[in-house]
C-alpha cells in the first residue's frame, strides 16, 4: 500500500492507497519540530481508531516546506521500511517536465496538481489552490506545468489586516451576509471574500486573454467550495486533487522502475 504526504504551509495531508484505489485521509498541522516517531503514533492511532488494514510499502512526498522533509523520510525508513518518493528531487520522475525559466523551483504542489488535474481533465486548465497561498497553475494541452500566480492565502490575508492595524481584531474567514459591513469583522469579512473573488476573477480573466483559448478552470483546497458558492469560474471542484497526483506520480515511476 502507498502512503501519500502532501505537506503545506499550513497542514499536512496524509493518504493511503491500494493501487489507485484511495483508502484513509488524515490532516495534521505542519510542523518542523515534529519527529518520526510523534507521526508513527499519531498515524497508527488513527488507523486503530478507523480500524483502517494498512501495510504500507511505499511512499511518496511532496512538501512545500523543505525541513519536514528530513523526518518524514525517517518515518518512511523506520517505521515502513520504504525509500519514500520525494516530488522535486531528480529521482522523482515527472509524466511531462514542466516549462519555466531556467533555474526557478516550482512548487512541488503544483506539479503535483497539475499531474492529477491533466490525467481527469486533459488540457488546457487552470488550477486554483486555496493553501496557504493561493496558487493558480497554467497547465498545456500536453500536460505541462507553464507557469502561474501565487497571491496571498484567504487566512493570509486577514491575518495580514490584523497584524498590521491595531484595531483590527484576528478573523475567520466566512461569507458576509452583505457586501456592506456594518461593524469591524463585517467589514473585514467582506473585503477578504469579495475582494477574492474578484482576485480570482480577474487572475482567470487575464490568463485565458493572454492564452487566447478555452481553459478549465479546476478548484481544490478547502476553501475552494466556500468561494464556489459566489463564482460561475469554476468547472470542477475537487478536494482530493494533489493526493490524486501524487498516487499517479507514483505509479508513473514504479512504471518506469519495471520497464
Ligand atoms: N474547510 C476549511 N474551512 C476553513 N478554513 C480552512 C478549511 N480548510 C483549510 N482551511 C484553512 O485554509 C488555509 C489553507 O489550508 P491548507 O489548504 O491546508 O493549506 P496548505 O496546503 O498551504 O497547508 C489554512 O489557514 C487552513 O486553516
Ligand atoms: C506558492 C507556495 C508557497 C504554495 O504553498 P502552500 O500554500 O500549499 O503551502 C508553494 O507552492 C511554493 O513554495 N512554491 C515555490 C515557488 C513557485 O512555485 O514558483
Ligand atoms: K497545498
Amino acid at each position: 500500500m502507498l502512503l501519500a504526504i502532501d505537506c503545506g504551509n499550513t497542514n499536512t495531508v496524509f493518504s493511503i492507497w491500494t493501487g489507485d484505489r484511495f483508502i484513509a485521509t488524515w490532516r495534521i498541522a505542519t510542523d518542523h519540530k515534529r519527529t518520526a516517531d510523534e507521526y508513527h503514533v499519531w498515524l497508527s492511532s488513527l488507523m486503530m481508531l478507523t480500524r483502517t488494514e494498512a501495510t504500507i510499502t511505499d511512499a511518496i512526498i511532496s512538501s512545500t516546506v523543505p525541513r519536514v522533509v528530513f523526518n518524514l523520510r525517517v518515518l518512511c525508513n523506520r517505521y515502513f521500511d520504504c525509500r519514500p518518493l520525494v516530488v522535486g528531487k531528480p529521482e522523482c520522475r515527472l509524466p511531462v517536465a514542466p516549462r519555466v525559466d531556467q533555474g526557478t523551483t516550482v512548487g512541488p504542489d503544483r506539479l503535483v496538481n497539475t499531474v492529477g488535474a491533466h490525467d481527469r481533465h486533459g488540457g488546457d486548465l487552470i488550477v486554483v489552490d486555496f493553501g496557504t497561498a493561493t496558487t493558480f497553475d497554467v497547465v498545456d494541452t500536453d500536460g505541462a506545468y507553464i507557469g502561474g500566480v501565487i497571491a496571498p492565502g484567504v487566512n493570509l490575508s486577514l491575518e495580514a489586516l490584523h497584524m498590521a492595524a491595531a484595531a483590527l481584531p484576528h478573523v475567520d474567514i466566512s461569507r458576509p451576509a452583505r457586501a456592506i459591513g456594518t461593524n469591524t469583522v463585517a467589514c473585514m469579512q467582506s473585503g477578504v471574500y469579495w475582494g477574492y473573488i474578484g482576485l480570482v476573477e480577474g487572475i482567470v480573466r487575464e490568463v485565458r486573454k493572454e492564452r487566447d483559448r478555452p481553459m478549465k478552470v479546476i478548484a481544490t483546497g478547502g476553501l475552494a467550495s466556500l468561494f464556489a458558492q459566489d463564482t460561475e469560474l469554476f468547472d470542477s471542484v475537487e478536494d482530493d486533487l494533489t493526493m490524486h497526483g501524487l498516487m499517479l506520480i507514483d505509479r508513473y515511476n514504479k512504471e518506469l522502475e519495471t520497464a
